[in-house]
């Protein structure tokens, strides 16, 4: 895993590298600036030869003093750059001013207007380096049009040009992943794209990748992300742990590296999956429960049922009213069957070896679900030797507490996982979500939700964002080379909750925050294989595949 900063989580680690004394600001932006040369250059080695050209904008702060010193670095290399500065030079902080002066003692200062911007030559390399985590409010209009993608229009050729942002696309949020607007409120149900357009090809940041970077809007607006060593202190290891419980402040990225640095899959997720299994009987992996709904009603259920199948639990059986019995048996082989009446007690059907359940996809929202729910919950292990139940909560087992989520939270245990998208977060969350969100990031909501809620929750889409009570908070973006907009389709977040109950059900799995965290990766791993064309059905299939690749 790797940590996602806040901007003041990043500011306090800068700051203590400074107080240190073993390395100044001029150094650290120097080595700023350098790094985003490099970047450059990496990325697009025919720049590394000839003499080009590059325009820079600089902003008020130090990320305009990381500006100065690219727009320096790269007249070193011979190139004619262009520089425009938005602010006043005499109240540029001490290192900007310090490599404003540098520039400016042989090089001229444009002002940043879109007419100043998009004149002259084409470059070759646009640099955005206006604002940085420093952002503090919506962009001036002046500066909005001058960083718009539209006004490249100006220029022949002008998808030849790449657009470079240091540490984000000035305008970016980079705790929250949004963009500030004066022109729409900050409102969640507005249209979050701005008006103007600030996208880069490569957007290069410094030390850890921040929450912005991966949250919301973040992604689309950065486009390819790298990450400069800029030397302010190691990383720390333990709170980036694969596989541990999270840290309350930090907040992880789920995915397989380790401090930014690639872990091979056998290391993680293989090896924490192998390790929750050990040998044993079909028991030992678990047995996992998912409830059905009515005639005609049972697909959903099906489908997470397969997937916790697939996802490795020794036994999965559907439980469906009788009247469903003949629909469900005419599916299902691998996963059991058996009926439920309303008034059956659970009791009656199942035994206490149960190890994971699965309620609300397809059920229903109803009186008989929320009783259901209840009665699944108060299900605990039997003697110290075993964990109390996964229990996945989805969907209608959700909805069905609308208006009344304290029942369900006076229930919930440090091993329930509540999986809502945004909609259905908001039936139980309705201060922490919709209008009532601006302002708060989605990690922000998320937590507090966890907190309230006293279980684990994640809350589904591109930026899936999982919290534990106390804190613990991870990221799971399907972004950066794994986007899989296929995956929003129908009966995908069923397959999720199977996965979760799948994953966690085993007796001696112990982490059903890691075993949630893994099955989000897979989720979106399973839906990169299959590729686009995917239906739900089509992801607990490969698994196996997947499970073999990720081993080998
Ligand atoms: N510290 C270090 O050692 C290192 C830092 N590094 C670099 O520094 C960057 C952070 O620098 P930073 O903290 O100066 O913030 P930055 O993003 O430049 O903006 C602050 C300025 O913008 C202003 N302002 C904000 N929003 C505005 C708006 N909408 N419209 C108008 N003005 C607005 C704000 O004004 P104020 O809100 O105070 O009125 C203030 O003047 C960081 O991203 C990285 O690139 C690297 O070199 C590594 C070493
Ligand atoms: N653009 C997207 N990129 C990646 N994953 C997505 C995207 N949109 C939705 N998803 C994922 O698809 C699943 C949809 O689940 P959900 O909203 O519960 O739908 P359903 O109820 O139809 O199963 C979630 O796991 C969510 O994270
Ligand atoms: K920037």
């Amino acid at each position: 895993m790797t940590e996602l900063l806040s901007a003041q989580q990043m500011r306090d680690i800068e700051k203590a590298a400074m107080d240190s004394g073993e390395v100044t600001g001029l150094e650290l932006m120097e080595r700023a600036g350098q790094g985003v040369v490099d970047a450059i250059l990496a990325e697009w080695p025919e720049l590394q030869k000839g003499k080009r050209r590059a325009v820079v904008l600089c902003g008020p702060g130090n990320n305009g003093g990381d500006g100065f010193v690219i727009a320096r670095l790269l007249a070193e290399r011979e190139w004619a750059v262009r520089v425009h500065l938005f602010g006043d030079p005499a109240k540029l902080p001490p290192d900007a001013k310090v490599n404003h002066d540098r520039w400016a003692a042989d090089h001229g200062v444009l002002p940043m207007t879109a007419d100043d911007v998009f004149a002259g030559e084409r470059p070759d390399v646009f640099v955005d380096a206006v604002f940085g985590i420093g952002l503090t409010r919506p962009l001036p209009e002046h500066v909005a049009r001058a960083l718009d993608v539209k006004g490249m229009k100006a220029w022949k050729r002008a998808h030849e040009i790449r657009r470079v942002a240091v540490d984000c696309p000035s305008g970016l949020d980079l705790d929250r992943g949004v963009v500030p607007s004066d022109m729409e409120p900050d409102d969640p149900e507005a249209d979050p794209w701005p008006r103007t357009l600030n996208v880069a090809e490569l957007t290069v940041t410094f030390h850890t990748p921040k929450l912005g970077h991966y949250l919301g809007l973040g992604p689309g607006l950065c486009r390819k992300l790298a990450i400069v060593d800029i030397g302010v202190g190691p990383f720390v290891p333990e709170r980036a742990m694969v596989g541990m419980h999270p840290d309350s402040e930090r907040v992880r990225l789920v995915a397989p590296t380790f401090a930014g640095t690639p872990l091979r899959p056998r290391m993680w997720p293989m090896s924490h999956i192998a390790k929750s299994r050990g040998m044993g009987h079909k028991f030992d992996h678990g047995h996992v429960i998912v409830f059905a709904g009515g005639v005609g009603r049972g697909g959903a259920a099906r489908m997470a049922a397969r997937a916790a199948l697939r996802a490795g639990a020794g036994l999965v059986t559907v439980l469906c009213p009788p009247a469903a019995v003949i629909e469900n048996a005419c599916h299902l082989d691998a996963v059991m069957l058996r009926a439920l009446a309303k008034d059956q007690a659970l009791a009656e059907v199942i035994d206490e070896r149960v190890s994971g359940f699965v309620v609300g996809p397809g059920m229903g929202v109803s009186e008989w679900t929320r009783k259901r729910v209840i009665e699944v919950l108060g299900r605990r292990a039997e003697g110290a030797a075993h964990r109390d139940p996964i229990v996945v909560l989805d969907a209608d087992a959700l909805t069905s507490f609308e208006g009344d989520p304290q029942t369900l939270f006076a229930h919930t245990h440090g091993r329930t996982v509540l999986t809502p998208h945004e909609g259905e977060f908001g039936r139980l969350f309705p201060d922490l979500s919709g209008p009532a969100r601006a302002g708060m990031s989605k990690i922000h909501a998320v937590r507090a939700a966890a907190d309230r809620a006293g279980c684990i929750v994640l809350v589904k889409g591109p930026d899936t964002v999982i919290a534990a009570p106390g804190g613990g908070a991870s990221v799971h973006a399907a972004a950066y080379g794994r986007e899989v907009p296929w995956l929003a389709t129908a009966g995908a977040g069923d397959v999720l909750a199977g996965l979760i109950a799948g994953l966690g059900a085993p007796h001696t799995s112990s982490e059903a925050y890691a075993m949630t965290e893994i099955a989000a990766w897979l989720h979106v791993e399973a839906a990169r294989r299959f590729g686009p064309g995917l239906i739900a059905e089509d992801l607990p299939e490969q698994l196996p595949g997947l499970f073999a690749e990720l081993s080998g």
